[in-house]
């Protein structure tokens, strides 16, 4: 109920649409009863032969409902969906701000799937809140009422008739439906969800599933699932048309009965038999505007179902971001140094990082090494904000780690990842993320310092890269690395699949581009790390050693030992 007051607050933005169409929407349905009010009314008078000018007013009413009728519903149309469809673009936008300082967190409670269901169907689903949810009622109530008072005047009992008709189709018939409609409903959207996440790890999943065979079974749970999403979606449909038919059967009944308590009236010398006609018609056209309450179970209860989806996902507390610093040459010459850094992810029972201390000097360049799994990769996305400290300090160049803003961070930060993304386009337009002003001389620059020569700028790129070996993939990415200002590098594993020799000449590559910058490297391979002023060894979540090349070797620790089983691999 608290999501869906927070969806109509984001309706009521657009009050003038709203009350428009509310308006339209009431005079197109009070001119619908007006023009077969006087229809009747014109069909009964004519029957009496009266002569013509009597019925000219009646004529010129007819005439003029009919033409309201038209106006006001394209009015109430126009307005309607201006109002919806602004209310969607505020949701779209509002959800959207809300989940995105979650990122990449969101992904660990949420399978992709999921959240591309919530963020279009839900989303979507909602387009219905306003039309069939909020406005339908509030129309109803007003033609109602109004009719009601004017049968009134003619006769108490078809009056009270269209009350209990207006009660029973507005009310108790929606209520009884509305019951039941919330376990269909929740079936229906739990199946959705179910084959919107098949279809995605499908999807992803596609070249592994083949690899290994897996595909014919994943490809049946898909069709469980679509066929369980069908059976459901067929049991609400048929819920819902009972719901329609009811509605419908009633409507008619009372208008059998205002058929039948006005032809005793009209018997009995209450009523005057020229109004017989008009009472029936008026009964039968009001009913119209209870019509949409059929469908109002179903259509409240979908709409509160995915306002709750999209606000479960968007009500944990968003984390504050702090404003930018004020010194615009705060995030050069970088220092950096974390003290008793210890992180969980949430969830899971060992911590990842345990009282983890370093110190990066400004100009420094440091590997951070260790086994699979360590948590290195893990401390390089909590220098870049991925996740946020829960326990110790860090800081850069002073100030906290969290009172940085994210933004300004990433600006001044050359970040390679193990897996990066690349999109569907050309290599310039991957290049170009790195800064859209870049002119075509400096990538072409780029790309052959990045020994990517055979490649043009024009050069298709696949979705995902999907044409480029893993090797040019991180070339490409060590591309916009290097186009990028900042004085912060952040490499996970850069270079993880190139060849020895490239390596070595892409490192050198780095090290010309970042000589005065402070630099992290995340590596499981001990090779070509003597240029490095500081290496951190990592096990199980902790630095076990640290200090130069030399030192460490002198040492003849872990890194040693490391470093002479892989020797003697190599060998
Ligand atoms: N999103 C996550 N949710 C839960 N646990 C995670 C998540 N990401 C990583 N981990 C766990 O944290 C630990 C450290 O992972 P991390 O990626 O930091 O290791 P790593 O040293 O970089 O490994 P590698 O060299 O294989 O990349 C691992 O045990 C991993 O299973």
């Amino acid at each position: 109920m608290k999501a869906v007051m927070q969806v109509t607050r984001l309706i009521m933005i657009e009050k003038k649409n709203v009350f428009l169409a509310i308006v339209f929407g009431f005079l197109a349905a009070i001119a619908s009863v007006g023009l077969l009010a006087a229809s009747g009314y014109l069909i009964s008078k004519s029957a009496l032969q009266p002569p013509l000018y009597t019925l000219t007013a009646t004529i010129i009413a007819v005439r003029f409902f009919g033409l309201l009728r038209a106006g006001s519903r394209y009015g109430e149309r126009y307005f309607s969906h201006q109002a919806t469809f602004t209310m969607l673009s505020h949701l779209r936008t509002y959800f959207y701000e809300r989940i995105e300082p979650h990122a990449p967190g969101i992904f660990q409670k949420y399978r992709s799937g999921d959240l591309l269901s919530r963020v279009v169907g839900d989303v979507e689903s909602l387009q219905y809140l306003f039309l069939r949810v909020v406005y339908p009622p509030i129309v109803m109530l007003i033609v109602f009422f109004s009719t009601i008072l004017f049968t009134y005047f003619y006769s108490l009992y078809s009056a009270l008739l269209l009350f209990i008709g207006f009660i029973l189709t507005g009310f108790v018939i929606p209520a009884w439906f509305a019951v039941r409609e919330r376990y269909v409903d929740a079936n229906v959207r739990e199946k959705r969800g179910d084959l919107s996440a098949e279809a995605t790890e499908l999807l992803y999943g596609f070249r592994d599933l083949k690899i290994h065979r897996q595909l014919e079974k994943r490809e049946d749970e898909m069709s469980r699932a679509s066929m369980d999403y069908i059976n459901e979606q067929e049991k609400e449909t048929i819920h819902q048309s009972y719901s329609e038919t009811i509605n419908s059967q009633i409507a008619f009944l009372i208008t059998w009965f205002v058929l039948l308590v006005g032809a005793f009236s009209v018997e009995s010398g209450q009523l005057d038999g020229v109004f017989l006609a008009m009472l029936v018609l008026i009964s039968l056209t009001v009913f119209e505007s209870a019509t949409p309450m059929a469908s109002f179970p179903s259509n409240y209860e979908s709409s509160r179902h995915a306002a709750e989806r999209l606000y479960t996902v968007t009500a944990e507390s968003t984390p504050e971001e702090p404003p930018p610093h004020e010194d615009a040459f705060f995030m050069e010459n970088i220092e950096i140094s974390g003290h008793g850094i210890t992180f969980r992810f949430p969830d899971q029972p060992r911590p990842v990082l345990k009282g983890v201390d370093f110190h990066l000097p400004v100009g420094s360049k440091t590997a951070i090494v260790g086994p699979s799994g360590s948590g290195k990769s893990t401390l390089l996305q909590m220098l870049m904000k991925m996740y946020p400290i829960q326990e110790g300090e860090c800081s850069i160049n002073g100030s906290p780690l969290n009172e940085i803003n994210k933004e300004q961070l990433w600006e001044h930060t050359r970040i390679v990842l193990q897996h990066n993304h690349f999109f569907y386009g050309t290599i310039r337009d991957n290049l170009q993320i790195a800064g859209s002003d870049l002119a075509d001389e400096r990538l072409a620059e780029v790309l052959e310092q990045v020994k990517l020569d055979g490649f043009s700028l024009d050069d298709p790129v696949y979705e995902k890269g999907e044409n480029l070996s893993g090797g040019e993939k991180q070339r490409l990415a060590i591309g916009r690395a290097v186009l990028k200002n900042g004085s912060l590098w952040l490499l996970d594993e850069p270079t993880s699949s190139l060849d020895a020799v490239t390596e070595s000449e892409i490192h050198q590559l780095i090290l010309h581009h970042s000589q005065d910058d402070t630099l992290v490297l995340v590596s499981h391979q001990l090779k070509g790390l003597e240029w490095m002023d500081q290496i951190i060894v990592m096990d199980g979540g902790e630095i076990v050693e640290s200090g130069s090349f030399e030192t460490l070797m002198a040492k003849k620790g872990y890194f040693y030992e490391m470093k002479q089983i892989e020797r003697e691999v190599l060998a």
